[in-house]
């Protein structure tokens, strides 16, 4: 088990996380979620050992890591990084990037292994083809299945797939991370990304300003998200009045996700005025006026500019 104690890590003199203080088990994810600038990679490096860390501890199972200060090469050797400026070398093929990554005593056995990780990264077809030859998301894709090679025991992924398409992101990412489920290997991502948060990971991480600001199961924390920051990760939400919805006496602001409120036939409290509606897909997203403060919901068809509704919360 990883268990780190991050009291406080400074560069120079300004201090950039405090107070952070988590467990990880065998195979399982947690994702660091923060806004830019808010500590993330620096978590990961002095978790892999890149960084000195004086005021706090890092052990895995028992043994305290002693980060560059102490050992020859910095980086611990079961634990790999894929940094966001990964390191390829672009004068070679796929197969021969990743194939230096293993034992090389066995041909037949590395050749079956490189097959078997270009496979979880999509790039079998790829597989003699010169890295300085590739886009950006397949150079990020060879870096994860380099990191992947010699099943480290942790993997610290640092906004792993932000060169990655859409169309393929979800499919890739259900791979990598049941792949990791299945070889029992722990995870930690840096990410902006919530909705793979919410879909990929145990456990949470909510980062403010270096600081712990939640931390959860992914469950727990889209549903206690009580500040407009924390609320923001997960896409447009509204802090409101908790009166509009309950007794007058009620003095609390709430979240409201747009998802969460509807129009209502009868007038309500929260009377708004349409500014603008978006196209979602599956529904429209409308921009409203209340009382000057601008509010979203989703309603299943546009709403025309100046429209009055009144709304309450969905059932
Ligand atoms: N080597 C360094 N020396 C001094 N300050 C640094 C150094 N590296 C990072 N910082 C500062 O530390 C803070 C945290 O940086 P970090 O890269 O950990 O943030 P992050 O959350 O990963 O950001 P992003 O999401 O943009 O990658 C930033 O304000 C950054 O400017």
């Amino acid at each position: 088990m990883l268990k780190v104690e991050i009291d406080s890590f400074s560069y120079s003199e300004r201090t950039i996380l405090k107070d952070i203080h988590f467990t990880l088990k065998p195979g399982e994810h947690l994702s660091i979620l923060g806004e830019s600038g808010c500590g993330k990679s620096t978590l990961l490096h002095l978790v892999y050992g890149l960084l000195h860390l004086e005021n706090g501890t890092i052990h895995y199972n028992e043994k305290k890591l002693l980060g560059p200060t102490k050992t020859l090469i910095p980086g611990e050797p079961f634990i790999k990084l894929v940094a966001q400026e990964f390191k390829i070398m672009p004068f070679t093929t796929v197969a021969e990037n990743l194939g230096s990554h293993l034992s090389r005593l066995d041909e037949e056995k590395d050749e079956k292994r490189i097959d078997e990780l270009l496979k979880v990264v999509e790039l079998e077809t790829f597989k003699n083809t010169l890295v300085k030859n590739l886009s950006g998301g397949q150079k990020q894709r060879v870096a994860l299945a380099k990191a992947l090679a010699n099943e480290p025991e942790i993997l610290l992924l640092d906004e792993p797939f932000s060169n990655i398409d859409t169309f393929l992101k979800s499919k890739l990412q259900r791979k990598i991370f049941s792949y990791l489920k299945e070889k029992n290997i722990s995870c930690i991502t840096a990410t902006h990304d919530s909705e793979e948060a919410l879909a990929f990971s145990d456990k949470i991480l909510m980062l403010k300003n270096g600081t712990e600001e939640m931390y959860g199961t992914p469950e727990f924390i889209y549903k206690n998200v009580s500040t407009e920051y924390q609320a923001g990760f997960f896409g447009e939400a509204n802090l409101l009045p908790e009166k509009l919805f309950s007794s007058e006496k009620a003095s609390a602001e709430i979240i409201v996700f747009p998802h969460q409120l509807e129009i209502s036939e009868e007038k309500t409290k929260l009377e708004v005025t349409v500014k603008k509606c978006y196209f979602k897909g599956t529904h429209f997203l409308a921009e409203a006026d209340y009382n000057g403060k601008i509010i979203f919901f989703n309603n299943p068809f546009p709403l025309r500019k100046g429209n009055i509704s009144y709304l309450k919360i969905s059932e």
